[in-house]
Parts: C-alpha cells; structure tokens; sequence
C-alpha cells in the first residue's frame, strides 16, 4: 500500500442499498479525503456492476484499497470481483455500510460515525481475513441452506428498502406458517478430516459470529480463521422453527442440545436439486453444495 497520506481509494457505491442513508456515502468521502485521501466513486447501475467494477480496479491495480458502500451483497459482489482479477496480493477492502442488516460491518466494528468510518478508511491498517466459497461463489459472513435462505429468496426489495430488517421479521413468520421444511443431508468435513454426516431442517456456514445485523449464532468462530463453523438445525416442525427464531432473538441458542455447532474446513449439503443457498444475504448458488474455506487471501479495513 502506498504512503497513508495518500492513500487511493475507490469507492463502489450501490445507490439502491444507500437509499436508507442519504448523504452518509458523501461525508465520508469529505472525510477521508480531508485525512489525507484521494478518493473516486464508481456509482453501480445495476446488480452484477459492482463485481465488474472491482475486478477492473483490481486488475488495473489503480487503488490502495477498493471500498464497498452498500450492504453485505454488494461487499459479496466486490470480493467475488476482486478475486476474479486473478492476480498476485489483492488490495484490501474497505466497508462503508449503507445497507439494512450490514452484518460485515459489525464484524469488523465499522458502524456509525460517517468521520470515523472515513478517517478509517484513509489511514486505518488492514487485517487478514479468509473467506468462504460455496460452489465457486466467496462470502464474507455466513452461506445458509433451509430457512433462511428461503426467507432471502422471498425478501421483495422494495418492502426491504421500506421497512429495513423488519422484512426479514416478516419472511421467517411467512416461512414458519408454510409449514414444516425439508430436511438435509449435511456432511461436514472437521479440520482434523474426520467427516460425520448429519439431517438438519437448516445449515448455516459461519465465517464470523454475527448473524442478521448483531445476533450472534457461532459465538467462537472469527473472520481471520481458515474454518467455518457449521450451524445445524436439527430440529423439525413448526414449533421448533418458532422456538429458533425466538432463541437467536433472546441471544439463547447456546447449549440446546438439538442445535450443533461443528467446527468445519468444508461441509457438503445435499437437498431437492436447485434449492436456494443464501451467501450474505443473496442467493449465491443452489443445491447441491459444497462450502470450504477459500485458498485466496483477503485483508480488510478494520479494527
Ligand atoms: N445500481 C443498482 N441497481 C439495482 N440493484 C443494485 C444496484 N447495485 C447493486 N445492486 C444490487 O442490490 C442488491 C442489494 O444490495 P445490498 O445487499 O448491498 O444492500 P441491502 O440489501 O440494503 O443490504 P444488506 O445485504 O446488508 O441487507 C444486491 O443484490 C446488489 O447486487
């Protein structure tokens, strides 16, 4: 990386996740520049745009570090542009949250303050992370088979931008009431190779503790570790998705002896073919799956 004092940043800025925060993208901007940065903002017209952009910025290797403004898909995007760029050490990422559960952002403590974030991003050091890959497609945050990735393929976008987290409050009640789900064939791959096949009604794979904003669901698992925890529901039924959805809420899915937390390198779900996987918050790929650690290296802008 270049001197902090002129440190280049390219901004990828996703208008439609910034609608919730008008202006914050802008005093950033004033803020890091006034830090000492030179900063340029490539504004996305599109989904898909905001990989496109980053995979240019990479190749070109005309930025220090290569900033997200939007939420945990458009980071998605842009660490699955970066690392399409295929080249040597990638410049680290920078996160302006803007989105409606920003889940990276708690991980990494960069909420609130436009001038911190700002001051952050302009002269703050970068820390490795590795991130997760399910079917060739990167995460960050978490990759998701079952409810929840039921509940992002019905989200409606503009009920999203409208009533913010509460759309998801409303999906997960809208999934409850259809009924018991599926069940999956989850094999997990633990990182001393032994391999244990398992039912669940949902799976999540966890690169970081938080889960939907700041509730924490594999409390021991941090972003800079090669592993994945797995999360496995194995519970079905009405009653037991009502009774989960409780316990994340309350902070007291710790402990329930029909929710495993396995510490994995690579887990593989199998379910009806075609079947939604949620990576970030967007549908990253479909069923069949296999999730792993990504050999690439990430660094991030962050405490
Ligand atoms: N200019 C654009 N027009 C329409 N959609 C876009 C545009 N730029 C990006 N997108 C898409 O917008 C979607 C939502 O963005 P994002 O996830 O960043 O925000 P969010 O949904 O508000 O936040 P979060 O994921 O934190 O809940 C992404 O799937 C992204 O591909």
């Amino acid at each position: 990386m270049s001197h902090a004092l002129d440190r280049r940043l390219a901004i990828i800025f996703n208008p439609v996740a910034g609608r919730r925060r008008p202006g914050m993208v802008e005093q950033v901007m004033a803020a890091a520049t006034a830090a000492g940065a030179v900063v340029a903002l490539h504004t996305t017209d599109a989904a898909g745009h905001a990989t496109a952009i980053a995979r240019d910025l990479a190749r070109s290797a005309t930025a220090d570090v290569i900033v997200a403004a939007g939420g945990d898909g458009t980071i998605n995007e842009v660490v699955n542009g970066m690392a399409m760029a295929g080249t040597g050490e990638l410049p680290p990422l920078g996160v302006v949250p803007l989105g409606t559960a920003n889940v990276l952002a708690h991980e990494l403590g960069l909420v609130g303050d436009p001038v911190r974030i700002g001051r952050q991003l302009a002269l703050g050091p970068a820390r490795p992370v590795r991130a997760g890959v399910a079917n060739g497609r990167l995460f960050t945050m978490m990759a998701g088979v079952g409810m929840d990735a039921r509940v992002v393929a019905g989200i409606d976008p503009a009920l999203k931008r409208r009533v913010g987290k509460g759309a998801y409050a409303l999906g997960g009640l809208r999934e409850i009431l259809a009924g018991p789900g599926l069940d999956y064939d989850v094999m997990v791959t633990a990182p001393d190779g032994t391999i244990t096949r398992h039912r669940a009604v949902s799976c999540i794979l966890c690169k970081g503790h938080y889960y939907a904003g700041t509730f924490v669901l594999a409390p021991d698992i941090r972003l800079e570790q090669p592993l994945l925890h797995a999360v496995l529901f194995t519970r079905p039924g009405r009653l037991a998705a009502l009774t989960y959805a409780a316990a994340m809420t309350l902070g007291r899915l710790g402990g329930r002896p029909d929710i495993l937390v396995l510490p994995a390198v690579s887990a593989r779900i199998d379910g009806p073919t075609g079947e939604p996987v949620q990576g970030d918050g967007d549908i990253i790929a479909r069923l069949p799956v296999d999730i792993s650690v990504w050999g690439g290296r990430l660094r991030v802008l962050g405490m």
